[in-house]
């Protein structure tokens, strides 16, 4: 399996996604071919799928693959401006080969998109091969030691037996073989899968830095008189960090969680039955962008919560953002991974229940939701009574919120049918419904994870200290969705107040166990790389030591005075 890399490197895309590809969808005759010379950084790959004109709509892509059957070749052809390829990571200048998806053309026929191994730069010389026009696609927002490459193929010419033939297949005479299922060509669910367990080391960094440092600085007044106090113990510090710190809990075990269901589900996916395969698209592609897109936003919490400091490099806060924030665009476009979950798994699934199906897996709680609908409601109607304690309870609120986004969503697509909308304009109106629906149904994935997780837990004091790390991850989320819970008549404003309170008792109950509780994340300072995350607290004075060692002070006066300032001075 992967271990992330602290830092994105040329490599990652060749470790990451062209080794995985050939394991997923090569022969034994390609693994034997490829798969050992990749091991052993003869052959350097990379994943070339997105276009300049399409990364997200698959079957937009125009890069072509046509077979001749005369030469027994396939012909890798950019038919226009925008099917050049476009972003692969390591393309630009480390390559020299590519896992190139393409349109499938034999026999007349356009078969979709499948996987093709094309060489780009000789063996020895690293020199592009002949047809193939290939560089870096410049300056980016970060991930500046990464060279994300364009790749441009004039006609080029592969041997059959690059197609990556382990579910599809050509044969020499040119018939196409479909594969036993047309979803195993997609891929990607790995990587995302990897993507869950890197939001939570990214939210365990950022707020092991934000608290170890809250906890060394001491500023402004809390009572006249008294020395400065440390930062951490203002209760708005507290409720910056504190939902941070429970969010790194929860997002690491629901990363340990999609690890073992994707490894599970690809076992069976091995032996041929890919009957979980949907589960493992949806819960992928959902829990992909939900914690990508919270530990985005919670990174800049950590990093602002750091004041001045925290925009320094030195804090590494700014490179964690910068490293970490394309997860919420590559290997799935967050929305469009949301769209997938709700239109493809919780729409489809609750429809079944609606029919009176048994549903199993992440979405069983729509089965239920259904048979609830049939029994007649309480008079009462009102929402139940709700415990800011019991953590059951609240994963059952959570279960609800998602049964009833799932039945707002779903009822919006039957409305504007109704209306005479087009199936596609009706789901493209219910979007928005759409996208409420998937983020509830993996909030309530990640706090019933969590709570699940308590039951593992022997140890009394650490099963105690989770559980408030819990408890606070619940009603933060509840807090931040209350209208959610209001409009689904699972919360009364009565209530949403005591929410509120419990909050911050929370807070204070966690103060005294915040440092040690990220400790428990054991970070060393080599891998925290960060100043004012250091273990010692020892910030200020490597703080200066890190100042001093910066290139602008490497002389007291900077050439710029001779060859700017002084100049100008005389012409004043
Ligand atoms: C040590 C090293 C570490 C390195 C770390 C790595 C660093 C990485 C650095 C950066 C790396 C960045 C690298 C990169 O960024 S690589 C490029 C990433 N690009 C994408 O992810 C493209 C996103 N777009 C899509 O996936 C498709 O276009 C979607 C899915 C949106 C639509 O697609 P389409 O319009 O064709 O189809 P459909 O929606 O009608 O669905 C049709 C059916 O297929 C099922 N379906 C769909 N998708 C999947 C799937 N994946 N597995 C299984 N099943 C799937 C679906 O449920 C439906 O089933 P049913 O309802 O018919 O039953
Ligand atoms: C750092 C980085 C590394 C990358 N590495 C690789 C790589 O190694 N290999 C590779 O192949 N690609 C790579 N990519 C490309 C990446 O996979 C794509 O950028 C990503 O899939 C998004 O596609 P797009 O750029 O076309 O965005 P678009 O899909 O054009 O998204 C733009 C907007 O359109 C919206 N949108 C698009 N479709 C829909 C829809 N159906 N419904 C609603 N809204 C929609 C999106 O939500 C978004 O807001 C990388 C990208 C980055 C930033």
């Amino acid at each position: 399996s992967c271990v992330h890399p602290d830092r994105p490197e040329p490599l990652d895309l060749h470790l990451g996604m062209f080794l995985p590809t050939l394991l997923n969808q090569a022969t034994p005759e390609q693994m034997e071919r490829f798969f050992t010379p990749a091991w052993n950084l003869r052959i350097i790959g990379t994943y070339a799928q997105t276009e300049m004109g399409h990364g997200t709509h698959l079957r937009g892509l125009e890069t072509t693959a046509t077979f001749d059957p005369s030469t027994q070749e396939f012909v890798l052809h950019s038919p226009t401006i925008s099917s050049i390829k476009w972003w692969p990571g390591g393309l630009g200048k480390t390559s020299n080969h590519a896992i190139v998806l393409a349109q499938l053309h034999t026999q007349g026929r356009c078969h979709g998109l499948h996987a093709f191994i094309v060489p780009i730069r000789d063996m020895d010389t690293h020199v592009p091969l002949p047809g193939v026009v290939v560089g870096d696609i410049g300056p980016k927002f970060g991930f500046s030691e990464v060279d994300n490459g364009f790749l441009k193929l004039e006609h080029v010419r592969i041997p059959l037996d690059n197609m990556l033939m382990k579910f599809a297949k050509v044969e020499p005479d040119g018939t196409y073989v479909k594969p036993p299922s047309a979803k195993l060509t997609y891929g990607m669910v790995f990587i995302r899968s990897m993507i869950v367990g890197q939001s939570a080391l990214a939210l365990a960094k950022s707020c092991t830095i934000a608290i170890r440092y809250s906890a060394v600085r001491h500023q402004s007044e809390l009572r006249p008189g008294e020395p400065e106090p440390q930062i951490l113990n203002y209760q708005t510090q507290q409720h910056k960090l504190f939902p941070v710190l429970a969010a790194a809990y929860a997002f690491t075990f629901v990363g340990q969680y999609m690890k073992d269901t994707y490894r599970r589900i690809s076992g069976d996916i091995h032996a041929g039955d890919y009957s979980q395969l949907p589960e493992l698209h949806a819960l992928s592609a959902g829990l992909k962008a939900f914690t990508t897109w919270a530990a985005n936003a919670a990174i800049e919490v950590c990093r602002m919560s750091c004041g001045g400091h925290g925009y320094s490099r030195s804090s590494a806060l700014p490179d964690i953002y910068v490293e970490f924030t394309p997860t919420c665009t590559y290997e799935g476009e967050n929305t469009v991974m949301m769209l997938q979950t709700a239109s493809r798994y919780l729409v489809k699934s609750y429809r079944q229940a609606s029919v009176g199906q048994r549903l199993q897996g992440s979405v069983s709680y729509l089965s239920e939701a259904a048979a609830q609908r049939l029994r007649p409601r309480p008079v009462s109607g009102g929402a139940a009574p709700l415990s800011t304690q019991d953590l059951l309870s609240l994963v059952h609120l959570y279960q609800r919120r998602a049964a009833s986004l799932v039945e707002l969503a779903a009822k919006s697509i039957q409305q504007e049918l109704q209306r005479g909308r087009s199936q596609e304009e009706a789901w493209n109106h219910s979007s928005i419904d759409l996208v409420r629906a998937s983020d509830a149904h993996c909030h309530f994935v990640v706090v019933k994870l969590f709570v699940d997780k308590l039951e593992q837990v022997d140890d009394a004091a650490v099963k105690a200290v989770l559980s408030t790390l819990a408890l606070l991850y619940a009603l933060k989320g509840l807090a931040d969705n209350s209208g959610d819970f209001l409009q689904a008549g699972l919360l009364t404003v009565p209530q949403a107040t005591r929410v509120s309170a419990r909050i911050k008792e929370l807070l204070e109950e966690l103060r005294p166990d915040a440092v040690a509780l990220v400790d428990a994340f054991d970070l060393n300072d080599r891998k925290l790389n960060s100043v004012l995350g250091r273990y010692d607290g020892n910030v200020y004075e490597h703080l200066y030591e890190w100042a001093r060692q910066s290139p602008l002070n490497a002389t007291e006066v900077h050439e710029s005075f001779h060859k700017y300032l002084k100049p100008l001075r005389s012409r004043l």
